[in-house]
This record gives C-alpha cells, sequence and structure tokens, in this order.
C-alpha cells in the first residue's frame, strides 16, 4: 500500500490562553527549529481549559480558542494551531501514550518544546523531565524553555487575567507582549449609525471569555481588510440610558465613515481612561465622549503602543 508522506512538526505544548511573551520564548524556538529542520511551526492547545473539565469551575479566559489561534500565527509565524478536545479520552490518557502516540504518531512531532513548568497527561505526571528522557527513546529533539519573569513576577495567563480583570490594560499590553484583543464580526443590525452622533460597534463577549474591568479605554481597531483606526470603547452598563444591567462593548471609531457590516473587528484595549459614569444628561455623556476622544489621539500621539 501507498504511504502517503506525513507531516513533520516542530510542536509547542501548552494551553497559551492570552499568548504572553513567557509563551513566546517557547513560541519563537519553535520557529527556530522549524527553520533549521524544515518542519512546520505548531502548536498544540486544548478546546477546555483542562481545570474546567477537572475541577469544574473553568477560569474566565483572556482569549477564546479562534482567538488564541490567532495571535500564534499573527505574533509568531505557527501555521499550525492543533486545538484538541479535551474529553474523556484526552483526560485518561497516561503521560507518554500523549507523547508517543498522540503527538509523534498522530501528529508527526519531530521536535517538541514545553516551558519549565508543563504539566500534563493522566493525573499531571508528566513532567518537563519525564518529557525529555522519552523525546530521547523516540528520537525527537526536545526543548525545555526557562521561566520568563518581567519585574520580578514571573509571567502567567492567571496573572494577566487579574490586570484584565482590573483595567490595568497597559500593564497587560506589556506581560503579553501585545495588546489585549476583543474580536466579532460585525453583524446585521450592527451598522455603524447612531441617533448620538458618536456611531458605535458592538462586540458580543465569546462565552467562558473574561470580562475586562467596565471603563472607558483607548483602543485600536483592526478590520480584517488592513485598516486600523483609533477608537474609544466602553465596557459597561450604560446606566445614563440602560436599565437591564447587561454588560455591552461598544466602540466608536474615530474618522471612520462606512459600514462595516460582515467584517471582523479586532478591538486591541492599550489604556483605561476612566470609569463608567451615569450621567446628568445625554448630551453631558456626549461632551465627555468627546473628550475622550481628544485623550485617545494625545495617548497614541505621545507613545507608540505597538
Ligand atoms: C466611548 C464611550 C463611552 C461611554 N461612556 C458611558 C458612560 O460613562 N456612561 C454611560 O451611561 N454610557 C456610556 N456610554 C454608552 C452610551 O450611553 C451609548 O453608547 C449611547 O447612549 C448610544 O446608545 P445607542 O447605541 O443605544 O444609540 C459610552 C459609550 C462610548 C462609545
Ligand atoms: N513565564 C513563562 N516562562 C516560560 N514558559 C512559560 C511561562 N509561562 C508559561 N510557560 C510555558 O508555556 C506553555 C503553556 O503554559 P500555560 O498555558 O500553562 O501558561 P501559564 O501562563 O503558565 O498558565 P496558568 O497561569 O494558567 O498557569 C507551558 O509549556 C508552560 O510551561
Amino acid at each position: 500500500m501507498e504511504q502517503r508522506e506525513k507531516t513533520r512538526r516542530v510542536i509547542a505544548l501548552g494551553f497559551f490562553d492570552g499568548v504572553h511573551v513567557g509563551h513566546g520564548a517557547l513560541l519563537r524556538r519553535v520557529g527556530e527549529v522549524a527553520r533549521e529542520t524544515g518542519a512546520v511551526p505548531s502548536a498544540v492547545t486544548f478546546d477546555a481549559h483542562p481545570e474546567s473539565v477537572i475541577l469544574k469551575s473553568p477560569p474566565p479566559l483572556l482569549s477564546a480558542p479562534v482567538d488564541r489561534a490567532d495571535l500564534m500565527r499573527r505574533y509568531y509565524q505557527i501555521q499550525d494551531v492543533i486545538v484538541a478536545p479535551f474529553d474523556e479520552r484526552m483526560m485518561h490518557m497516561s503521560w507518554w501514550d500523549f507523547v508517543a502516540e498522540y503527538l509523534v504518531a498522530e501528529h508527526g512531532a519531530v521536535h517538541l518544546v514545553a516551558g519549565h513548568d508543563f504539566h500534563f497527561g493522566y493525573k499531571g505526571e508528566g513532567n518537563p523531565q519525564r518529557l525529555a528522557e522519552l523525546c530521547k527513546v523516540l528520537n525527537v529533539g526536545c526543548d525545555i524553555i526557562p521561566k520568563v519573569e518581567l519585574d520580578g513576577i514571573t509571567v502567567s495567563s492567571t496573572y494577566i487575567r487579574t490586570l484584565v480583570a482590573q483595567g490595568e490594560m497597559d500593564r497587560a499590553v506589556t506581560f503579553l507582549g501585545h495588546p489585549y484583543v476583543m474580536s466579532d464580526r460585525v453583524g446585521h443590525g450592527k451598522r455603524l449609525g447612531s441617533s448620538q452622533g458618536f456611531p458605535t460597534v458592538n462586540l458580543r463577549f465569546r462565552p467562558g471569555v473574561l470580562i475586562p474591568a467596565r471603563g472607558v479605554y483607548a483602543c485600536k481597531a483592526c478590520l480584517e481588510d488592513g485598516r486600523s483606526y483609533l477608537a474609544v470603547t466602553n465596557v459597561g452598563v450604560r446606566p445614563t440610558v440602560d436599565e437591564d444591567g447587561a454588560v455591552n462593548v461598544e466602540g466608536f471609531l474615530l474618522d471612520f465613515q462606512g459600514d462595516l457590516y460582515g467584517q471582523t473587528v479586532h478591538m486591541e484595549f492599550y489604556h483605561r481612561l476612566r470609569e463608567e459614569r451615569k450621567f446628568p444628561s445625554v448630551a453631558e455623556l456626549k461632551e465627555e465622549i468627546m473628550r475622550n476622544v481628544q485623550q485617545t489621539r494625545t495617548y497614541f500621539a505621545t507613545r507608540d503602543p505597538m
């Protein structure tokens, strides 16, 4: 029987929520080895956070799986992001089967890259030392990346979640190595256009994803056609005009005119300008938003955030 040539991959291992600078150290190494060996730069992540299945208490995530894959491709040129189902089979797979069967036999791994504290396999019994030893036996390359720290703090998704939840976006940008981003495809009925003079685009939260601290943020809105605009974005319940208490994310794109229907908008958050407030009138709210527009222009004019 004719045997099909299997894709050879260099694979980074982890969950990669947010794709931060610690993950970046792994993903850059994947790129180097891929260039040296001609194998495809890849990463394996999971569709559900392992904690959500084992402990039944999912941590709210920085990014949905699709955004995680997009970040790895955009910032680190990872070609294939394999989103593994974290199901019963995966949960009960031994650490060596995960390496030998899943990564090597099923996905063609010729080199694996993991972090200093990577635990995997049934009951988390796999660790970096075991991984390195098994790779030797299997004749597969392996790199264990030492921990990356900033300001004496170990960079982690957990820490960055606390920053985003508190609205500390400048610091989140530093630890992520790129802006925190929320993406959505603009659907029908969400065309730009508003009676108030500041048309907004609404972004929906994906299930399981963290809600940033309420407030008004200096942002950049990147459209899939390559254009990008400064934006001022409110995360909140709009107490001046609404009483239902639902949290909305709505951004006003500066210097933009047109229709965003059908486009995917990546809203990048850089800096929190103020808290959300209840204004005595819509006119006063509008005045404040115009001030926030100026603050956003100044913010981006006086620094080059990325
Ligand atoms: C940059 C920005 C800041 C905002 N700040 C507040 C605020 O502090 N308080 C508030 O009640 N609503 C705030 N909003 C929400 C507005 O009330 C809402 O966008 C406006 O009333 C238009 O509503 P509509 O889209 O239903 O026409 C803000 C909206 C934007 C775009
Ligand atoms: N600061 C870091 N330095 C080096 N490697 C890291 C760092 N943070 C994570 N890694 C590695 O990146 C891979 C993915 O890690 P993981 O998704 O568990 O990230 P994490 O930030 O440690 O998450 P959590 O905060 O939920 O523990 C793992 O192999 C892990 O060891």
